[in-house]
């Protein structure tokens, strides 16, 4: 059964007008690893932390400036924002659709709240803390294209044709504002299109995107803003002690206009500088050191990185399905081809390879929680592959080959094959990004002991759902199995509202 909203009512919870308040027990362990006798010993402890929560119920009007706004992913999701915005359906050779925010987990995605009468309750999740309606999201960007985002959204080929003809009205007056371009961070073959990019040093860049951010605020009317990188995955920069490894050394290479700060780089600056929360969709180091340790002085979010939307999603669920299930995966080989731009651009080597690590360090988590499957040190032979065919424009082939290790020495080969477009998968993921991003942001906590609230960690580990290479405060661990992911997010949602974490156990009916 679906019931379209609910109420917790508890004495830990306070529903007052601009914040609900919660008190939390955090049920965890402690882990002792100590000589007894002579002989090394693990005692684990259960431990109980309580925990309150306060989150400003007041949702903003909310702005989401994208950078990339004219490429397949950026003009997509905003044509499709608009389609349900207006409540547009078009004809397709099925059926009349309807616009739809499937794919995306805070709109089209439900929880369970319990049962009743031996029935399963579902709720969206949407409904679990207040957050911002996508069709009122106001969005604005940057591109080094200065193609209209109705003559964009044709180049990308994504949408049914009667679709873009209605969408077009009121999309062919929108031109985004010029970009930060360096030939240096992305492909050879991206320069037909830099026909609309900032000029002057990289310090002054920095102060127009910090201008442009400004100007979009306050024409737009709008309480909050959030900017992502939906532009050209672009070769990882160099870390260098002196250039970019602390603040200080980062802003005095800003200074000097030093070549290797890159694009991305720069637009983070300009946000964590504005406190404008600042997520990376692709997977280069646009976090570099300075520049992570430059949002955590200034408790500005940061968050990535490479949106998590096909074939390493499916691996996230696989491997950790395999490994739990105690089943040793020895070999996993990936090969996708596509004919969009990103596809183009990724066809030079140093730009695959930012794609390739993203790609390649997913199931690290799944390997290392299992060590009667693997050695210490031991890893899967993991290989990924991506291949330029232009042919097949943004709808993506993506072909998995995995082989296991069963039981008394067989083995098992699973080969998967799917075929979607590819803006298609990234667009609602780009969504939720920015609605649980600006949610985030109103959430407060402490935990006893603590005498002041305070926000989540600025480096948001919230997002880690929806990003391939999830960016983690230093000395924190990374998750990537899905299912983990979206229970950590979820359960830090019911936490908010004092219900306990999703534990499936169903003892009532036992
Ligand atoms: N679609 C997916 O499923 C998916 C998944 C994970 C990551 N990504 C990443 O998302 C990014 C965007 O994908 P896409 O398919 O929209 O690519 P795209 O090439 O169609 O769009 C990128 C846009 O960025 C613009 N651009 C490049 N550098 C810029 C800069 N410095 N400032 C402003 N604009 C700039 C380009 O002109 C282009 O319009 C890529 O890096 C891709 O790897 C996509
Ligand atoms: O999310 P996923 O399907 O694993 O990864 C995808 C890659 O395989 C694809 O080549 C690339 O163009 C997309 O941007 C995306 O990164």
């Amino acid at each position: 059964m679906f019931i379209e909203n609910f109420k917790v009512d508890s004495p830990n919870v306070e529903y007052t007008d601009h914040e609900i308040h919660s008190v939390y027990d955090y049920q965890t362990t402690e882990l002792v690893h100590e000589n007894r006798n002579g002989a090394y010993q693990w005692t684990v402890k259960p431990k109980s932390v309580k925990y309150e929560f306060k989150t400003h119920t007041c949702v903003p009007k909310l702005g989401v400036m994208l950078v990339g706004w004219g490429g397949n992913n950026g003009s997509t999701l905003t044509g499709g924002v608009i389609a349900n915005r207006e409540g547009i359906s078009w004809a397709t050779k099925d059926k009349v659709q309807q616009a739809n925010y499937f794919g995306s987990l805070t709109q089209a995605s439900t929880i369970r709240v319990g049962s009743y009468n031996g029935e399963e309750i579902y709720a969206p999740f949407k409904s679990l803390l207040p957050m911002v309606n996508p069709d009122d999201v106001v969005f604005g960007g940057w591109d080094i294209s200065n193609m209209n985002l109705a003559d964009a959204m044709a180049r990308a080929k994504v949408f049914d044709i009667d679709l873009q003809k209605q969408l077009r009205p009121y999309m062919e007056h929108i031109v985004p504002l010029p970009g930060i371009y360096d030939p240096d961070f992305i492909a050879a073959n991206q320069g037909d299109r830099a026909n609309n990019v900032i000029k002057g040093s990289k310090k002054e860049q920095v102060q127009q995107i910090i201008k442009d951010m400004r100007e979009f605020k306050e024409k737009n009317k709008v309480d909050k803003l959030v900017v992502l990188w939906t532009a050209n995955t672009e070769r990882y920069s160099k870390v260098v002690v002196g250039l970019n490894d602390t603040i200080e050394n980062l802003m005095a290479s800003l200074e000097k206009n030093e070549s290797e700060i890159s694009p991305s780089t720069l637009y983070g600056i300009a946000c964590v500088l504005e406190n404008i929360p600042f997520i990376n969709g692709s997977p280069q180091n646009t976090f570099v050191p300075g520049l992570i340790d430059l949002a955590i002085q200034r408790n500005s979010l940061i968050g990535g990185d490479d949106f998590k939307s096909g074939q390493t999603k499916m691996k996230s669920v696989l491997v950790d399905f395999l490994v739990g299930a105690g089943i040793k995966p020895t070999s996993i080989v990936s090969y996708n081809h596509l004919g969009n731009n990103d596809g183009m651009n990724l066809s030079a080597p140093q730009t695959f390879r930012s794609k390739e690590i993203s790609k390649s360090n997913v199931v690290d988590d799944m390997v290392a929680s299992n060590a009667i499957l693997y050695e210490p040190g031991e890893h899967p032979d993991h290989v990924v592959v991506i291949k330029y065919v232009p042919y097949v424009g943004d709808s993506k082939r993506a072909m998995d080959e995995y082989t296991s290790e069963i039981f008394m020495g067989g083995k098992s080969t699973i080969v998967l094959h799917n075929t979607c477009e590819d803006s298609l998968l990234a667009a609602p993921i780009i969504l939720d990004l920015v609605l649980l991003a600006e949610l985030s942001t109103r959430i407060q906590l402490k935990a006893e002991g603590e005498g002041k609230y305070h926000s989540f960690h600025p480096v948001a580990t919230i997002l880690s759902y929806l990003t391939k290479a999830p960016l983690v405060p230093p000395g924190t661990p990374v998750v990537n199995a899905l299912a983990k992911q979206r229970a950590m997010l979820e359960n830090i949602m019911r936490a908010c509202v004092g219900l306990a974490p999703e534990n499936n156990m169903i003892l009532e009916y036992k």
